[in-house]
């Protein structure tokens, strides 16, 4: 039986990982750490430090702010953490690698399965029209999110620089440029709004003819089937930092050899 430290856990994709593990007979939540520490079958604890039940793995989605006595906990009792929170400083994902020396991280700001293949399609693409097509990648989100534009974004764009000779520069905001489009950057645009899932579109805009590529989901559950598969997968793995990819290929290794 895996057993699950759950940050965040009465916020809104706290509450779809417990109906997610209430579904699984290899996994229970033993213990939540949340502001709002309203009771439920398990104990939850406004910090994490107040924590005293022994924990397999930890999965957070809460919010950036609980970053450092997360990373401090994870090293200090040497539990894998499913790191799914968005919103982080260049800073804070710097250290969330560097704990990944001490303790296994999962690491990605989308869990779900066609986002990861978005992500290399978006690669393919990039090296293909990069320098002639002008790119553009824009989000949607729902009218709680509080960071913009989404971690998704920044890791789509980062992606697409990586397939690139020479990166492109992220441009946020237009509103006060005078000056036409350079080809070198790319567009990042957020839009919020109602209670969409979450959206994304990555175009490419050449010379008459443009080419989108886009992910949407209509569920939290695809995230959280994501990070309950994520935590079942590390919690036991050694130090480092693992991805989606390493999700995808340990579940193709097991369908290969059973
Ligand atoms: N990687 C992925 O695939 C996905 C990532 N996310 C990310 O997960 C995060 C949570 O999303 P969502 O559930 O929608 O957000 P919510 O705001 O609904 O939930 C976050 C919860 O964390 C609590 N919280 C805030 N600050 C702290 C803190 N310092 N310590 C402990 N708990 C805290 C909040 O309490 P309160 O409400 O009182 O502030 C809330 O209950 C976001 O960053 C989001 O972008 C979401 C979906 C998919
Ligand atoms: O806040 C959300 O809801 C989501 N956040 C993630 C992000 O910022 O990329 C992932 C997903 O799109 C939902």
């Amino acid at each position: 039986m895996t057993r699950i430290l759950l940050c965040g856990a009465n916020g809104k994709m706290g509450h779809v990982i417990r109906s997610c593990v209430s579904q699984r007979d290899d996994m229970e939540i033993v213990a939540g750490v949340d502001l709002n520490t309203a009771g439920t079958e398990f104990p939850i604890y406004a910090s994490i430090d107040e924590v005293t039940e022994t924990a397999d793995v930890i999965i957070d989605f809460s919010n950036p702010a609980l970053l450092d006595s997360l990373l401090a906990y994870a090293k200090r009792t040497h539990t894998p953490l499913v790191a799914a929170t968005t919103g982080y400083s260049a800073e804070q994902t710097a250290a969330i690698k560097a704990a990944s020396n001490d303790v296994a991280v999962f690491f990605t700001f989308n869990m779900s399965l066609g986002v990861n293949l978005l992500q290399s399609l978006a690669k393919q693409a990039a090296r293909v029209l990069g320098g002639q097509f002008d790119i553009e990648i824009i989000e949607k989100h729902h009218n709680q999110k509080v960071d913009a534009p989404s971690g998704t974004a920044i890791m789509l764009a980062e992606s697409i620089n990586e397939a690139l000779n020479t990166p492109y520069e992220l441009v946020y905001d237009r509103h006060a440029r005078r000056e036409k489009r350079p080809v070198n950057e790319i567009g990042m645009h957020a839009v919020r709004g109602g209670t969409i899932v979450g959206e994304h579109e990555i175009l490419f805009a050449g010379r008459d003819e443009q080419i989108s590529l886009k992910h949407t989901a209509t569920s939290k559950e695809v995230f959280a089937v994501g990070a309950v598969n994520a935590a079942s997968f590390l919690a036991g793995c050694k130090p480092g930092l693992y991805t989606m990819q390493d999700l995808l290929r340990s579940t193709s290794d097991e369908e290969a050899n059973a």
